[in-house]
Parts: C-alpha cells; sequence; structure tokens
C-alpha cells in the first residue's frame, strides 16, 4: 500500500529548536520542509532595502504584495529568494531580526505569506514539515501532526550564542533579553500569535539534545501513519 502524504506542524517560541528538528525528522522521513520564519525574514529584508519604514504597518501593508518571495523546500537544502536573488545570508542580520516581529505582525502580510504557505504545503510531494509560530493554529490547522516545542529562555540563549559565536556574537544576557523581547511581540501581536495549538504536543526541549528531539517527533508521526492506514 502506498504510504500516506503527512503534514507536520511544529511552532514555538526563538530558539527552542524548530529549523534544526524540522529539517533533520524531513530527511529521515523524506518530506519537504518549509522555514515560514524566513519568509518573514525575506518580506522584512525587502522592505528595509526598498526604504519602506518598517515601524509603519500602513506603508508595510501598502508595499508587502510587491516581492517575489520563492522558499526551495528541500531539506538538505532550503533556499530562498526574492525577486530571483538568493537572500539565505542577508535575512539572517541582526538589523533583520530586530524589525521582523514588526513586518510580521501586519495583517496584509500574514494573509500574503500565509497564503504561499499553503500552496507549498498543498503542493508537496510526500508531505511536508512546516515550521513557524501560528502553522498549527493558523495556517494548516488541519495538520496531521502538531508539535509544539518549548525551552527555558536561559537554555535557548546559550544555544543561539553558541552558534552565533565569532559572528554576530552577542553575550548570553543580550542575546537572552532580544530573544524573550521577541517572542512577547510574537505571541502578544493580534493576527495570528504565536500559540500552541489545543491538539499539539508539547516537547520541552531544555534537557532534550537534538537527537532526542528529533526521535520523540518521527515516533509522532510513524504513529499516525500506523492510525492513518
Ligand atoms: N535539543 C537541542 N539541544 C542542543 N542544541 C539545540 C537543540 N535544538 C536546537 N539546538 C541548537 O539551538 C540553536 C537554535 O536552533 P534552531 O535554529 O533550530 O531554533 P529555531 O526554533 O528554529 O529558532 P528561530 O525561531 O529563531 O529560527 C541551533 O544552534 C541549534 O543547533
Ligand atoms: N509562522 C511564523 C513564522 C515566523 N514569524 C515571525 C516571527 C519571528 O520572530 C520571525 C522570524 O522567525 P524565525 O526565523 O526566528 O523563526 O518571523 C511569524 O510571525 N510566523
Amino acid at each position: 500500500m502506498a504510504e500516506s502524504s503527512v503534514i507536520v506542524a511544529i511552532d514555538g517560541p526563538s530558539g527552542t529548536g524548530k529549523s534544526s528538528t524540522s529539517k533533520a525528522v524531513a530527511t529521515r522521513l523524506s518530506l519537504g520542509f518549509l522555514d515560514t520564519g524566513a519568509q518573514y525574514r525575506a518580506m522584512t529584508w525587502w522592505m528595509l532595502a526598498n526604504g519602506i519604514d518598517v515601524k509603519d504597518p500602513v506603508a508595510v501593508a501598502g508595499a508587502c504584495d510587491k516581492p517575489l518571495i520563492v522558499s526551495g523546500t528541500d531539506p538538505q537544502g532550503p533556499t530562498i529568494t526574492v525577486d530571483g536573488a538568493d537572500v539565505s545570508a542577508p535575512i539572517r542580520t541582526s538589523e533583520v531580526t530586530a524589525a521582523v516581529s514588526a513586518v510580521s505582525a501586519v495583517p496584509e502580510v500574514r494573509v500574503r505569506i500565509t497564503e504561499l504557505q499553503r500552496t507549498i504545503a498543498a503542493e508537496a510531494p510526500g508531505g511536508i514539515v512546516v515550521e513557524g509560530r501560528d502553522i498549527g493554529t493558523t495556517v494548516l490547522p488541519a495538520a496531521d501532526v502538531k508539535v509544539f516545542l518549548t525551552a527555558s529562555p536561559e537554555v535557548r540563549a546559550a544555544r543561539r550564542s553558541a552558534e552565533l559565536k565569532g559572528k554576530d556574537a552577542a553575550d548570553v544576557a543580550a542575546t537572552r533579553e532580544a530573544l524573550v523581547k521577541r517572542d512577547a511581540v510574537d505571541s502578544g501581536r493580534k493576527a495570528s500569535p504565536l500559540a500552541k495549538a489545543d491538539d499539539a504536543v508539547e516537547v520541552d526541549t531544555s534537557e532534550l539534545t537534538l537527537g532526542q528531539v528529533v526521535e520523540c517527533v518521527v515516533t509522532l508521526v510513524e504513529e499516525w501513519k500506523r492510525r492513518a492506514r
């Protein structure tokens, strides 16, 4: 019998391991992978590059249908382009990180990017792992498996600082402050805030290795596949 196509939604605050886990799960199970944060970052990068005031929701709403954002969903080499240009590096700068919560809170931006995400998920052969903040609640509420990752701010800051060492390095306290602030804006906005879906399985990754988190999600997907047969 053919394997069922599966849609996996992985949400959670910044730095809880969503991207690393989603890529590894997608690779293990031969699924696509979509980093929805990268799409909001790409929109933010375009606003900054084109001199749009990111603190002005009316200006952002008026311009957000202009950039063409395209995401490649190979978990071993995900890509993101804006108007044909590779923006995978510039969307990770501290300037974009500082502005992305304001841009992603604009309802018109969310409508446009949500539509893009739903199209990509619907077209993924065999299924896809989609990670973000509102995937289980808003983008794909009928997802087959929903996971909500958490970790203490201290652990997340330590992981992020270690990752940034030598590049955009900030100390752990400053990193912790920045991610807690971003979570507060992402959770507090009116339009599809960061939230756990009622039917999502919550996994606290603070004391788990990446391998253990991946194993946990793979098990949830395999259980779903057994039930779906
Ligand atoms: N369980 C884990 N144990 C140790 N380190 C981890 C674990 N999960 C993720 N990491 C590391 O933590 C950092 C953040 O992980 P990742 O980028 O996957 O988080 P994220 O939730 O996608 O973050 P963001 O929302 O900011 O994009 C990375 O350096 C990653 O390698
Ligand atoms: N589904 C999503 C995904 C991301 N965002 C916003 C909020 C985040 O602060 C920002 C960057 O995401 P990251 O790269 O840190 O995963 O994008 C959102 O609102 N909804």
